[in-house]
């Protein structure tokens, strides 16, 4: 079972929505915030997206933990194991963590939606481009540094196979990508978004076990950790190009 309870970070309020979700809709200053409702008519096919190039190895796999607001599996980013390249993206991209976003009911919790539609979670696989920057904490405040695929999880009888990171990718690998921002705090708009159009399917228990987890730490008052997600944010003045017709 993963770490419950969140990590003794900085002493909150007691019961207070964890203030990282009070967000307000808006990112002052900001140009191209995350997430975003993406919709058909506000995107464009480009024939000159490459597929994108996955390489993953479980065994670079460092530990999961609870980090106050969602769940996080590490990974070892001292040299090249696993990553990406291709698509979108003029470097190759070194996988840093993946973490997910869910909801406290099926009806909602993804990040990103689809025509208007929520799934009940989000898979976020975020790589670091090791050509530009010598580390994933520079990388994720500058210009191109990060690169996060995000993959929608729908609930269904088939149950998700280990936390292995290519056992989490659709086998439809049909893609939307935008420039946008991190969704959670710095909020840097460093990230090009890499989105699955196509979910992949987790048991329902699996969901369960993810809203079992809290954002309190030890000795606070217990507080579920659900709707860990940001609202939407406005497309500005922003193509969203498909990598498919
Ligand atoms: N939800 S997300 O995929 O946009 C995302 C991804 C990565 C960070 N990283 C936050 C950070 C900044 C410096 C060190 O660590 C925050 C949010
Ligand atoms: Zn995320």
């Amino acid at each position: 079972r993963w770490c419950v309870q969140a990590p003794c970070g900085p002493r909150r309020r007691n019961n207070a929505v964890h203030p990282l979700w009070k967000d307000p809709a808006s990112s002052p200053g900001g140009t191209r915030p995350s997430p975003i409702n993406i919709r058909w008519r506000d995107s464009v096919y480009d024939p000159r997206l490459q597929p994108l190039s996955v390489s993953y190895d479980a065994a670079s796999c460092l530990h999961v933990w609870n980090t106050g607001y969602l769940l996080q599996v590490e990974f070892d980013d001292s040299t090249d194991w696993s990553g990406i390249s291709g698509g979108p993206l003029e470097n190759p991209y070194r996988l840093k963590q993946f973490h997910f976003h869910w909801g406290a009911v099926d009806e909602w919790g993804s990040e990103h939606t689809v025509e208007d539609h929520a799934y009940p979670a989000e898979l976020h696989l975020v790589h670091w481009n090791a050509v530009k920057y010598q580390n994933y904490r520079e990388a994720a405040t500058g210009e191109h540094g990060l690169a996060v695929i995000g993959v929608f999880l729908k609930d269904s009888r088939a149950a998700l196979g280990p936390f292995q990171p290519s056992c989490l990718l659709p086998t439809c690998r049909d893609y939307w990508t935008y420039p946008g921002s991190l969704t959670t705090p710095p909020l840097s708009e460093s990230v090009t978004w890499i989105i699955y159009k196509k979910p992949i399917e987790v048991a329902q228990d699996q969901l369960a076990a993810f809203r079992t987890l809290l954002f309190s730490a030890l000795g606070e008052k217990e507080e579920a950790m659900v709707n860990n997600y940001r609202p939407l944010q406005p497309l500005m003045k922003r193509k969203v190009r498909s990598s498919f017709q």
